[in-house]
């Protein structure tokens, strides 16, 4: 098996941080707003926090190219926050200062580099605050392919087969050998694969919740012309990737908004994903059919959109798309 220690550190600091997820999430704490106007919670610096001390120990040469940066936190307006975050990270690591916690949190501020890790601490801060889907999302990028991905999404069950039913799931995929899932409370992985073409029953699309991250009438209508007549699942983060790996779904769509068409996706909104579901026998390309290429900084700046199958039902989705 590669990767065996990148595995077994990632693990153990994505579960531990879904913990402080789960610990923070009993009493949803205030919106805070970075300065591009998005909402972060003190879970989402505590994630960030925990994860990265825990890379940093292991892999001391290894950027992180983290959503977070603790500026924000250091100012005196936000002391309450601080001291609030470090009670959180407390609980899972003992004896820490304030000072440990901003620091573990800007080792997130690497650079991307020939070998370096991804992370969004929360992905889907909105569905988090909403009591909705949100992940907790790794990487392990070198040479601009996705090695590693490790995506703890602590809310999500699926209407399938044990343990996907359960609440609370870690997918992982190491490139060439598959992707598999555990429940949160149990030890014990399950292989998985996408969606077969001929499962009726799952040919479904998925797509984000929030109206601004996309085009859902555009969606609804390339889905339709793919052959999907059920309306679409709305899930908050890189959950979706999961119900696709999974086969709770066939497709994931995430076309570019009207309102704005320059965005760019951000590398650790995907990288973990994109390779769960790769592993599990799916595909994942952008609106035109290239790859996603996360070679070129921490956005993927030669993408627009994304388009995440279960294999078969890509090319039908890509020649509806370039009608
Ligand atoms: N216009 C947009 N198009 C696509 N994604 C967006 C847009 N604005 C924000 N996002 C990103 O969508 C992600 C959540 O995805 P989902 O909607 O699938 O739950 C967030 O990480 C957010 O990034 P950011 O954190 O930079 O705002
Ligand atoms: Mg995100």
């Amino acid at each position: 098996m590669a990767y065996e220690k990148e595995l077994q550190v990632g693990i153990e600091a994505s579960l531990s941080a879904a913990k402080l997820c789960q610990a923070v999430r009993g009493n949803i704490p205030d919106r805070i707003e970075k300065q591009d106007r998005s909402p972060v919670t003190i879970a989402d610096f505590g994630s960030q926090a925990i994860i990265c001390r825990a890379l940093a120990e292991a892999f001391p040469n290894d950027p992180v190219v983290g959503e977070e940066d603790a500026t924000a936190l250091r100012s005196s307006e936000m002391s309450e926050q601080l001291a609030q975050v470090t009670e959180y990270v407390k609980q899972e690591i003992p004896n820490v200062s304030t000072e440990d916690v901003t620091q573990w949190i800007d080792h997130g501020n690497g650079e991307p580099s020939q070998r370096f890790w991804t992370l969004d601490p929360i992905d889907g801060t909105k569905g988090f605050l909403r009591g909705d889907q949100y992940a907790i999302a790794l990487a392990l990028i070198e040479e601009g392919e996705v090695k590693v991905g490790i995506l703890a999404c602590p809310a999500l069950s699926l209407d399938l087969a044990p343990p996907l039913n359960e609440e609370g799931l870690l997918f992982v995929a190491v490139r060439g050998e598959g992707t598999k899932v555990r429940s949160l409370k149990t030890d014990e992985f399950t292989a998985i694969r996408v969606a077969s073409p001929d499962d009726e029953e799952h040919l479904r699309f998925v797509e984000s919740v929030e109206v601004a991250h996309g085009d859902q009438s555009q969606q609804s209508a390339i889905a339709q012309q793919a052959g999907i007549k059920s309306p679409s699942l709305r899930m908050d983060s890189q959950a979706k990737y999961g119900a696709v790996a999974s086969g709770a779904a066939a497709l994931y769509l995430r076309l570019p908004s009207p309102k704005q068409p320059d965005y760019r996706e951000n590398i650790w909104d995907h990288a973990a994903g994109v390779i769960v579901a790769e592993e599990a026998g799916g595909r994942a390309s952008d609106m035109y059919g290239k790859p996603l290429d996360f070679s070129v900084g921490a956005k993927l700046f030669q993408n627009r959109g994304v388009v995440v199958s279960n294999g078969s039902l890509h090319e039908a989705v890509l020649a509806a798309l370039n009608k």
